[in-house]
């Protein structure tokens, strides 16, 4: 694939993700986490990198990416940044692990 084919593949999967068909699981990751409005003023002490899927489509957009691995490691820091804030067992914890399977199968496409 060359590098157009790969955005425009990476920015329908952004757009699946960020859709209405999983807005019970996706609403944690749609924007950079509010962490003033959450009352999580310590999560910066835990995530070095905050990143989020809007984010994603923005940087998608703005042609930030120089290949598709650079995509796909934004798109695992938003889940990852998920599970070193919000402790397994927990809602978002597990709304994370939800998307990420998803994001899995899509990119089998
Ligand atoms: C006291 C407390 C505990 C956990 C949370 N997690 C959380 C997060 C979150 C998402 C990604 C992330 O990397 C970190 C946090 N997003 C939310 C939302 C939208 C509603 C409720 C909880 N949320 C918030 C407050």
């Amino acid at each position: 694939k060359n590098i157009l084919q790969d955005l425009a593949f990476a920015k329908q999967v952004v757009k699946d993700l960020t859709s209405k068909k999983y807005q019970d699981i996706n609403f944690p990751f749609l924007e950079p986490v509010d962490y003033v409005g959450l009352n999580i003023p310590h999560y910066l002490d835990f995530v070095k990198t905050p990143m989020d899927l809007g984010t994603v489509q923005k940087k998608l957009m703005n042609w930030e990416y120089a290949n598709f691995d650079e995509f796909y490691d934004d798109v695992m820091l938003v889940f990852n940044n998920c599970y070193a804030f919000n402790p397994q067992g927990t809602d978002v914890h597990i709304m994370g692990k939800s998307l990420e399977n998803i994001f899995k199968e899509l990119m089998k496409n």
